[in-house]
Formats: structure tokens, C-alpha cells, sequence
């Protein structure tokens, strides 16, 4: 992707929105996965239908309900409203897991010299099948709904293994599992995030402040549930410019349960070589019928600013002792020669000195949470 110059940084919403191609991916063909392929290598950001349609005689085939979503959110607007501050400190990030408060991530440093307005908290797989203990420590609002995070980190990877599968089928890798074989003991990390509305008198500001600065993932790819009514994601067009993206596609059978955004992260480009696109992108603060210009704006500034936004991005990566050296894809080996010219990741990463060199997994995940978090980021040293 170009780089991000100080014009389109300016958070101010983009003009034009762009519709994702949207998947229903509940029956598996290698035909389904050479389109998803095709649309990750053109956008690196696709739709994925969340939630059986009226018409559909096979609900199981879908891995999620309006309902189990709706009570996951709740227990994520518990936690970041009515929780505590004796609750959260605890609980801060350590290892990339647990609590982000206000401005503590800076996803775009190059532009924005405080960090991120939002509070964040990263939540990972528990191991054995999702049976084992959680690998941080939990705050008593998550504690108290154990059994409904369980389920919906048990939901998002059924569909992430179903997404690595027909992603492997679309670059006509022979073993269809071999991508999410090499995700199976490494576990996902939920980050359940919050935007929130600004109070009177914020000194936000549109021109140098954002709600999640201009970044691309870094793992393999990411889900991302979003709510009705709480826009804000926006993806940088090949053409330089930002486009939002909208909460539901033209026609779109449920009004209560969007679909879900994926998007392919700088790691699954790599290991590519460039083939599937990690697409940059942000988060704007935005104004209910007026954006351009807001935040300067003595009205917006006596009433507080924006809505409150909530989001949860399921982050899917491969085991840490995965060798990311170009996978088995005669799609992927034809594009060689001309990933030696190319950039991948927004933010810095994986260039070394000898240029694109094999490196794992762990070692490429540690060097971006690095550049993002700077000293409140401690590598990991287990081997998964
Ligand atoms: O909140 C969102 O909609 C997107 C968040 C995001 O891009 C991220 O956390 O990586
Ligand atoms: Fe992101």
C-alpha cells in the first residue's frame, strides 16, 4: 500500500464508501475459496455473513446468532462502563493481554503524537480446546460471564478455520488444512474495544487526534464485529484515498447483526509474497450528520463529541514457531520476483538488513506490537 502523507491522515470522514464483497461461507467449494482469494488479493477486506438467512434450512452451518453477539457486547459495555477502576487496574496489558486505557496505544505515531482515543481489552483463547484456564489476569466482569466468552472464542475459531481453509483452496495449496494447521495451538486474541463519546470541553482535536490511527494488522487475519448504527471504519483506497466502510451491504437480510469485516494482516501478505493485500486502515470519530469540521465547533463542544463506539476485532495468527517462508501456492511462487520490490506492514517490521529474509512468526508479531505499544510491550517467550 502508498504510504500515509499528512493530507490523508486529516481525520476527517471520507467522502466516498465503499461496499466489501460480501461471502456467505456456510457451504465450503474450492470455488468459494478462489473468490475469497480474488477479493483478499484485491481489497484485503471482505464481508462474511454472520447469521443464517431468513430462507435457510441449515442454521448450523453458521457461526453466529444476533443473540449470542448481542450478549457478548453486553458484557463488554459492562466491563467499560460500569466497571471500576479498582476492577481494570489490575488487570492492565501485560504481553499484549488484558486492559488498554485511554491513549495508551498509538497505532499511527508517525502522525499523531498522543495515542489512541479509545480503551481497549485483549483477551486470549484460553488453551486445550478452550477448556483451560485463562492466560491472564480477569477482571469479576468477565468472570462473571466465563461461559459466554468461552463460546464466542469457540464460534470465532470454527469460522477462522473455516476462512484459512478456503483460503488455502483458493491458492490451490494441495492440503486444504495446511494454513490452519499451523494456527492450531496458537491461540486468538479477542481485543474488545471502546470509543468513547467525548465529554463538553474535550480537547480533542480533528485535525491532530483519532480514535484508532491509520495501521495494518500484523497477524494472519482479523474478524471484526462491529455494532448497528456505530460506524466509523475506514480503509485506504489503492488510489491513496480513505473510504468508509458501511455497517451492512445493500440489502443485507438482518438489520441487527452486520456482517462480519475480515481482513488479511501484514503476516498472511507476507508469507504470500504480497499476493493477499493488508489493506491500512482506521477509525474515525463520527459526528451524526455532520463530520467535516466538528471537533472545531462551539456547539459539538458544549454537547460532547461523537457516539459512543464499540468493536470487537478477533485477531488470528499462526504459532509462534512458524517459519513464515512462502507458502505452497503456485499463486503465491509466481509473485516472487516482484515481492522483492515491496513494502509490507504500515509502521515498520520485518525489513532486515539483508531485505525479506525468513523469520518466525513470534519474532515478526513481537517486532509490530513493539513499533505500536513502545515500552509497555513485553515479548513473549513461550514457544506457541
Ligand atoms: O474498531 C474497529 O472498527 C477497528 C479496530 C482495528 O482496526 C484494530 O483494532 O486493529
Ligand atoms: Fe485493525
Amino acid at each position: 500500500m502508498p504510504p500515509v502523507d499528512i493530507a490523508s491522515a486529516r481525520a476527517s470522514a471520507a467522502e466516498e464508501s465503499i461496499d466489501l464483497p460480501l461471502f456467505d461461507v456456510s457451504v465450503e467449494s474450492p470455488e468459494l475459496g478462489k473468490k475469497l482469494v480474488k477479493a483478499a488479493a484485491e481489497w484485503g477486506f471482505l464481508w462474511i455473513v454472520a447469521s443464517p438467512p431468513p430462507d435457510n434450512k441449515n442454521n448450523e452451518s453458521y457461526d453466529f446468532d444476533e443473540e449470542t453477539v448481542d450478549r457478548v457486547f453486553s458484557v463488554s459495555r459492562e466491563f467499560f462502563l460500569d466497571a471500576a477502576m479498582e476492577e481494570k487496574e489490575p488487570c492492565r496489558i501485560k504481553h499484549n493481554r488484558g486492559w488498554v486505557d485511554m491513549h495508551v496505544e498509538n497505532l499511527d505515531p508517525s502522525q499523531h503524537k498522543r495515542g489512541d482515543f479509545k480503551q481497549a481489552f485483549n483477551l486470549a483463547e484460553p488453551l486445550d480446546g478452550g477448556h483451560g484456564d485463562w492466560v491472564q489476569p480477569m477482571p469479576a466482569t468477565f468472570q462473571r460471564h466465563d461461559a459466554r466468552l468461552r463460546d464466542f472464542h469457540a464460534r470465532c475459531r470454527r469460522l477462522s478455520t473455516r476462512i484459512l481453509r478456503l483460503l488455502a483452496l483458493g491458492l490451490e495449496i494441495e492440503d486444504p488444512d495446511w494454513i490452519a494447521r499451523t494456527h492450531e495451538q496458537a491461540p486468538n486474541t479477542a481485543r474488545f474495544l471502546f470509543y468513547p463519546q467525548l465529554p463538553p470541553g474535550t480537547d480533542y482535536s480533528q485535525e491532530s487526534d483519532i480514535r484508532a490511527g491509520a495501521h495494518s494488522d500484523y497477524g494472519s487475519i482479523t474478524l471484526l464485529f462491529q455494532r448497528p448504527s456505530q460506524p466509523g471504519l475506514e480503509l485506504l483506497t489503492p488510489d491513496g484515498t480513505w473510504a468508509s466502510v458501511p455497517i451492512f451491504p445493500p440489502g443485507y437480510h438482518s438489520t441487527a447483526l452486520p456482517p462480519i469485516v475480515v481482513n488479511i494482516g501484514d503476516l498472511l501478505s507476507y508469507w504470500t509474497n504480497g499476493f493477499l493485500k493488508s489493506t491500512i486502515h482506521r477509525v474515525i470519530l463520527t459526528e451524526p450528520g455532520d463530520t467535516e469540521g466538528a471537533a472545531q465547533s462551539g456547539d459539538v463542544m458544549k454537547s460532547g463529541l461523537g457516539e459512543n463506539r464499540f468493536s470487537i476485532a478477533i485477531f488470528i495468527q499462526p504459532s509462534r514457531a512458524t517459519e513464515i517462508v512462502p507458502m505452497p501456492s503456485p499463486l503465491v511462487a509466481s509473485r516472487a520476483a516482484e515481492f522483492a520490490r515491496e513494502t509490507v506492514g504500515h509502521g515498520g517490521g520485518i525489513q532486515t538488513e539483508t531485505g525479506k529474509g525468513s523469520i518466525t512468526a513470534g519474532d515478526y508479531l513481537d517486532g509490530r506490537l513493539m513499533a505500536t505499544y513502545g515500552s509497555v510491550y513485553q515479548p513473549v517467550k513461550a514457544s506457541s
